[in-house]
C-alpha cells in the first residue's frame, strides 16, 4: 500500500515536568487514498488527539506524521497552510461547528476566497457543493439555525469538501445525529469518496458506525493501537479482549443474547482487571 497518511511511532504528551502524562504511547498506522479506517475506542482512549495531531493542532512529543511522504510534524506555517488545503475535518457537533452569524453560502464560500479563488467562481462552486450534500440551492442564503443537526452535519462536510481535499478526519461526525440520520450522512460519505476518491480517518467510539463505513479499523485502547485489520476481520476474529468486550456492549434486539453479552462482557472485565493486578 503507498500510504497518503502514514502515522509512525506518535507519542503526545499533555502538560510539561512531573506533571506531563502520555496519551499516546507509540501509535502507527497507515491510510491509503481514497481508503477508510476507522479508528475506534472508548472515551478517553486518545482517537481526537490522533485526529488534532493530524490536523498540526496537537504536537507530537516523538515520532512521526506524514502526508504523500511530506513530514507534518515538522511543518511550518507556510507548509500547513498548504496542508490545510489537502487536510478538512469535520467534527461532531454541527450546532456549534458552524458560525450562527453567517449564511450557509458564505461560510461555504469564504475559505475558497481566502484560497484566492473569485466571488464568481466561488459561488458557482457553492451551488455544486450544496447539490453534492443533498441541499437545495437556496440554502445559501439561509443560516445554520435553520437546519436540523442532519442538514447542518451536511452543510460541514460540504465545507469540508470545499477545497477538494486528499483526505478528511471525520471526528465523531454522526454521534450526535439519531439513527436514521446516521445512516443517511453516512451513505453521503460513502457516495462522496465513490465519487472524489477522498479518504477518511473516520472516529468514532460506536463500532456499528465504523463497521458501516470503514474498509480497515484500528481499536484504540488506552493510547495504544490493540488491534488493526479489515473491519470485518477485526469484528469476526478479534484478537484482544478490549475489542471482544467493545463487540459485546453493542446492543442486539432479543434479551437473552443481550444479557448473556452483558455476562461475558463483565467476565472480561474482571479477566482484565485480575490481569492487571497482577502486573
Ligand atoms: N489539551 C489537553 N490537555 C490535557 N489533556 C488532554 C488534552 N486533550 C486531551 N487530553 C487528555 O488526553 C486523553 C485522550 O483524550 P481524547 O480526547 O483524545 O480521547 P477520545 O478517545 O477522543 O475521547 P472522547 O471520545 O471522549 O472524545 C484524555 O485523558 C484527555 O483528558
Amino acid at each position: 500500500m503507498s500510504a497518503l497518511l502514514a502515522v509512525d511511532q506518535l507519542r503526545v504528551r499533555f502538560g510539561t515536568g512531573k506533571r506531563a502524562t502520555e496519551v499516546l504511547h507509540g501509535v502507527s498506522f497507515e491510510i491509503a487514498p481514497s481508503e477508510t479506517l476507522g479508528l475506534v475506542g472508548e472515551s478517553g482512549s486518545g482517537k481526537t488527539t490522533i485526529g488534532r495531531t493530524v490536523l498540526g493542532l496537537v504536537k507530537a512529543h516523538s515520532g512521526a506524521v506524514s502526508f504523500d511522504g511530506r513530514d507534518i510534524t515538522s511543518a511550518g506555517r507556510r507548509e500547513r497552510r498548504a496542508l490545510a488545503k489537502d487536510i478538512q475535518v469535520v467534527f461532531q457537533d454541527p450546532y456549534s461547528s458552524l458560525n450562527p452569524a453567517m449564511a450557509i453560502g458564505d461560510i461555504l464560500s469564504e475559505p475558497l476566497i481566502m484560497q484566492g479563488v473569485s466571488r464568481r467562481d466561488a459561488r458557482a462552486r457553492v451551488r455544486t457543493l450544496l447539490d453534492q450534500v443533498g441541499l437545495p440551492s437556496d440554502a445559501t442564503d439561509r443560516r445554520p439555525q435553520e437546519f436540523s443537526g442532519g442538514q447542518r452535519q451536511r452543510v460541514a462536510i460540504a465545507r469540508a469538501l470545499a477545497p477538494e481535499p486528499r483526505l478528511i478526519v471525520c471526528d465523531e461526525p454522526v454521534s450526535a445525529l439519531d439513527l436514521t440520520t446516521q445512516a443517511r450522512v453516512l451513505d453521503l460519505f460513502a457516495e462522496i469518496q465513490q465519487r472524489t476518491g477522498v479518504a477518511y480517518l473516520f472516529i468514532s467510539h460506536d463500532l456499528a458506525v465504523v463497521r458501516h463505513i470503514s474498509d480497515r479499523a484500528c481499536v484504540l485502547y488506552r493510547g495504544d493501537i490493540v488491534e488493526t485489520g479489515q473491519v470485518d476481520d477485526v469484528i469476526s476474529r478479534p484478537t484482544h479482549a478490549y475489542t471482544r468486550r467493545l463487540i459485546l456492549a453493542a446492543p442486539v434486539a432479543d434479551p437473552d443474547r443481550q444479557a448473556e453479552r452483558r455476562r461475558e462482557r463483565r467476565r472480561l472485565l474482571d479477566l482484565e482487571r485480575s490481569t492487571e493486578a497482577v502486573a
